[in-house]
């Protein structure tokens, strides 16, 4: 993607994240669920374009299906910067979208990390990185983790984050047909919710666990078909609450080739794991 900056314009990445293990350790009293988990970016993603409004107007285009420019969490985090700082100014906001939706590599969650970045810039708010991660953290437990920018091992409900350097490995990623609700998956019995807490993080992630993977498997048999599909060719597990799934590769050839062999079942991507956001390469700060 080229930087395309002015003074009224901004053109910013809105890269996915993968959950290389998500381990649930038990359950607030305000119904949030303590986990623990590690975040890596990789380099595909959604792209925002910003273009400043002096009338305080804020404007999404193209809608998303189902959501409601109201909901869309773009306008939810425009909103909200705009009230906590009591700014003025508004925004066209042009949203390319390329990740899919609920799909557990955090799209609407990036989406709203980009836009805090994005608007602090073009409305010059002067807001830290650790005020913007606050108000992000009432739109979303992801949207922390993206307004840093950084892999990050990640505990409390996702946003105490401690910066990691992980390997850089590709991924294939393989999105199975169906939508998979983060609310239903934690509110549902069957979810695992007592692994013991990990004092260290191991060397190799994949002795680790996805708590949701079973539950969502049992109840989705796309998601565990998808799996069971890329586990022919490297080690692989579904990220977040799914119903994204995803292997790891030692070369793009190889990842190329797994996906082109998939290509007539699923629909996916091929992205390099990558421990800094490249949405920090765009900003000021
Ligand atoms: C669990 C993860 C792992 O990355 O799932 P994915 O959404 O990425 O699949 C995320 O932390 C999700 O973050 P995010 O998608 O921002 O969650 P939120 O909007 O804050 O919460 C959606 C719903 O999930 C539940 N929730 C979320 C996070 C958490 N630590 N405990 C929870 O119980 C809550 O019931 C909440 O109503
Ligand atoms: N900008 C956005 N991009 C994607 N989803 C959004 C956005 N705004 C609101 N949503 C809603 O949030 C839900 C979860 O989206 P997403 O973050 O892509 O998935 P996940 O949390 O599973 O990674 C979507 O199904 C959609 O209803």
């Amino acid at each position: 993607m080229k930087a395309q900056t002015t003074n009224t314009a901004l053109t910013l990445p809105s890269p996915a994240k993968l959950n290389l293990f998500l381990h649930i350790n038990g359950r607030r009293t305000d119904g949030y669920h303590e986990l623990q988990t590690v975040f890596q970016f990789v380099d595909y993603g959604d792209t925002l374009r910003f273009h400043l409004r002096s009338d305080g107007e804020l404007t999404l285009s193209p809608s998303l299906p189902g959501v409601a420019d109201a909901d869309n969490l773009i306008i939810k985090a425009a909103k909200k910067l705009q009230q906590a700082t009591e700014c003025t100014l508004g925004a066209d906001i042009k949203l390319e979208k390329r990740l899919p939706m609920g799909g557990g590599i955090g799209g609407g969650s990036s989406n709203a990390a980009t836009t805090l970045h994005g608007l602090n810039q073009l409305w010059q708010l002067g807001l830290s990185e650790a005020q913007l991660a606050d108000i992000g953290l009432s739109l979303g437990a992801d949207v922390p983790v993206f307004v840093r920018g950084k892999a990050a091992y990640a505990e409390g409900v996702g946003e105490k984050l401690r910066p990691v350097t992980l390997p850089e490995p590709w991924y294939v990623v393989l999105r199975p047909d169906c939508h998979v609700s983060t609310a239903e998956v934690f509110c549902d019995p069957a979810l695992p919710r007592n692994t013991k807490k990990l004092e260290k993080l191991p060397e190799d992630l994949w002795q680790l666990n996805n708590d949701c993977q079973k539950l969502v498997c049992d109840k989705h048999p796309v998601v565990e078909k998808a799996l069971q599909w890329l586990l022919e060719y490297a080690p692989a597990r579904m990220t977040g609450t799914g119903s994204c799934v995803f292997a790891q590769f030692d070369s793009q050839i190889q990842a190329n080739a797994c996906l082109a062999a998939a290509a007539d079942t699923y629909q996916g991507f091929v992205a390099q794991g990558i421990n800094s956001s490249p949405l920090l390469k765009y900003l000021n700060t």
